[in-house]
């Protein structure tokens, strides 16, 4: 008879509920890339959850620290004003789980380019991402842009990177050049971060 296998099924009822069992998951040394995926899809968003996170900036998007993950991955909330997008960027070799928790992001994947950055970059597919969806990738699936494509609602979303990191590649969407860049926090467990300016030109 064919053997049934249990796999564990969560529902997060909170953000700090959410936030619980990311710890608990990520404790031990190996992570289902389906079951975090899964777990951060189960968590409706409820927008008196997170507020104190959703700091916007007129000009670009912003990225907010809400839990360091116990140094395994970090927790952020990302605010996307009307039009505003990221460039062309990768992920440093990390896992990135994205979940929607206000409106639409589109995200547009585009393959490596070429070593010596042989121009225009291809665009491999895109996809318009609604609230509390969970969309993944990491260096290996591709590149991405996301952007808030919508001049009349803003967006906010939910990010989880494991390992952490603190810089990553631009690409240069007619060249294919890329260009490092630091990323900082807009704001980190609520607080303002002082000195601190929305995200970085370059990633816009
Ligand atoms: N990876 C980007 C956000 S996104 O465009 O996926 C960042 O961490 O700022
Ligand atoms: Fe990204």
């Amino acid at each position: 008879m064919e053997q049934l296998v249990q796999t564990e099924v969560w529902k997060a009822q909170t953000l700090q509920e959410l936030i619980q069992i990311l710890h608990r998951l990520f404790s031990g040394d190996k992570v289902s890339v389906e079951e975090v995926q899964a777990l951060m899809e189960s968590y409706e968003s409820s927008a008196v959850e997170w507020m104190k996170y959703a700091q916007f900036d007129q000009y670009r998007y912003t990225r907010n620290l809400v839990d360091k993950g116990n140094g395994k991955f970090n927790l952020m909330i990302l605010c996307w004003g009307e039009g505003h997008g990221s460039s062309i960027h990768d992920h440093t070799d990390s896992h990135c789980f994205m979940k929607i928790l206000q409106g639409n992001l589109k995200e547009t994947l585009f393959e490596w380019p070429g070593k010596k950055g042989t121009g225009a970059m291809t665009k491999k597919s895109e996809r318009v991402l609604e609230e509390n969806q969970c969309a993944y990738i990491n260096d290996s699936i591709g590149l991405h842009r996301v952007e808030n494509t919508s001049h009349t609602e803003t967006a906010v979303s939910l990010h989880l990177y494991s390992p952490p990191f603190d810089s990553c590649n631009t690409f240069d969407q007619r060249t294919g050049h890329k260009h490092k860049v630091k990323m900082t926090f807009y704001s980190q467990f609520g607080e303002r971060t002082p000195g601190a300016t929305a995200v970085s030109q370059e990633n816009n």
